[in-house]
């Protein structure tokens, strides 16, 4: 299968690496030529949960490179994967992916938060669209490295125009994912999986940066804990507003989570330790604008953002 996957960050790079492996065509687009040139000179360094070290061929460039470059008419992609950061689906990339995806090829969106699928189905009415949520952990520790940190599931489904594509490429994508190792299905409530995923981030990632600890020593501090609780309810009541259906027990899944990922640094703890932006305003922003819509308090939720903003300022 040809797969284009955009953003060769941490997710991008661990997705690659197996798919590349596996045999599947994947062309990798960066956001520089440096990173690309190295990635296609040097191979792509992919490390197992296990330590097992492998370097891996990938054929990588730069989006303007390949954009500029006639090969986009070459290469026929069956899939485009974004693997980028939110704050990076800007006016710029959605150029881009609409050149990526021209003639009706599916997009699956990796992002964790909310307001990228509405920017996207903003930008590419007709393009079938696929949200997707991952609990796999990945750790980019050089240009061309990346570390898997943590197993777990990618679960993807249709946003939006899957009858433009119908059954074929998603059958089609769940056998190359399956095929190259990475743990997927298919999900027909794709909104309440992105919704559930959200209030699991919106507790652990904004008060493991605050606090600057790992996921599983969060809950060890009891008023951690206490303003874990307050912020999940208030959370969850918001989400349930907004349309989330799920009945499990949503407090056990988060503890169930951070003990799961207790040895992982966030990735907004990551990102404001590296000092670059977080997705914040995508995640307790998203929840607050929700609540703003619906007329309902988001103190927490607001105040969180305010610290988190505020860490990256300083
Ligand atoms: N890492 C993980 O374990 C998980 C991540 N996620 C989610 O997946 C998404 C990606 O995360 P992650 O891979 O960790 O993020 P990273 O920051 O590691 O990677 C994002 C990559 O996107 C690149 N990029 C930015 N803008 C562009 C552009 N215009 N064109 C091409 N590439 C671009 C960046 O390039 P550069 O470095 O040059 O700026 C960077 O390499 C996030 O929404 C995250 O929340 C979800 C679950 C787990
Ligand atoms: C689930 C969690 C909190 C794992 O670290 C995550 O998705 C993240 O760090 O962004």
């Amino acid at each position: 299968m040809n797969i284009i996957i955009v953003g060769a960050g941490a997710l991008g790079l661990s997705y690659a690496a197996r798919l590349s492996r596996a045999g599947e065509e994947v062309v990798l687009l960066a956001r520089t030529d440096k990173q690309a040139e190295a990635l296609s000179a040097e191979g792509l360094l992919y490390k197992e949960t296990t330590g097992e070290e492998t370097t891996i061929e990938v054929f990588a460039r730069s989006v303007s490179d390949y954009l500029g470059s006639g090969r986009e008419g070459a290469f026929s992609p069956d899939w485009v994967m974004l693997a980028v950061k939110q704050p990076s689906v800007d006016d710029g990339l959605l150029d881009d992916l609409r050149r990526l995806t021209a003639g009706g090829v599916p997009l699956l969106a990796l992002q964790n938060g909310i307001g990228h699928m509405e920017l996207l189905s903003e930008a590419l009415p007709d393009s079938p669209l696929f949200a997707a949520i991952t609990t796999e952990g990945a750790l980019r520790t050089d240009p061309r490295a990346v570390i898997r940190t943590g197993t777990g599931r990618l679960t993807f489904g249709s946003w939006a125009n899957a009858d433009k594509c119908g059954a074929e490429p998603q059958k089609m994508l769940l056998r190359a994912l399956s095929g190259a190792g990475i743990d997927a299905d298919m999900s027909k409530e794709i909104k309440d999986q992105v919704l559930l995923k959200l209030l699991l981030n919106a507790v652990i990632n904004p008060l493991t940066a605050i606090f600057q600890v790992k996921n599983g020593d969060l809950p060890r501090d009891p008023y951690r804990l206490m303003l874990m609780r307050a912020l999940h309810e208030e959370s969850e009541g918001i989400l349930r507003a907004a349309g989330l259906a799920s009945t499990e027990d949503h407090w056990e899944r988060l503890l169930g989570v951070c003990a799961a990922t207790a040895q992982n640094e966030s990735s907004m703890l990551r990102d404001v330790r590296a000092g670059r932006d977080t997705e914040i305003k995508w995640i307790n922003g998203g929840i607050a604008a929700y609540a703003k819509r619906l007329g309902m308090p988001s103190r927490l939720n607001d105040a969180v953002l305010a610290l988190v903003e505020a860490l990256g300022a300083s």
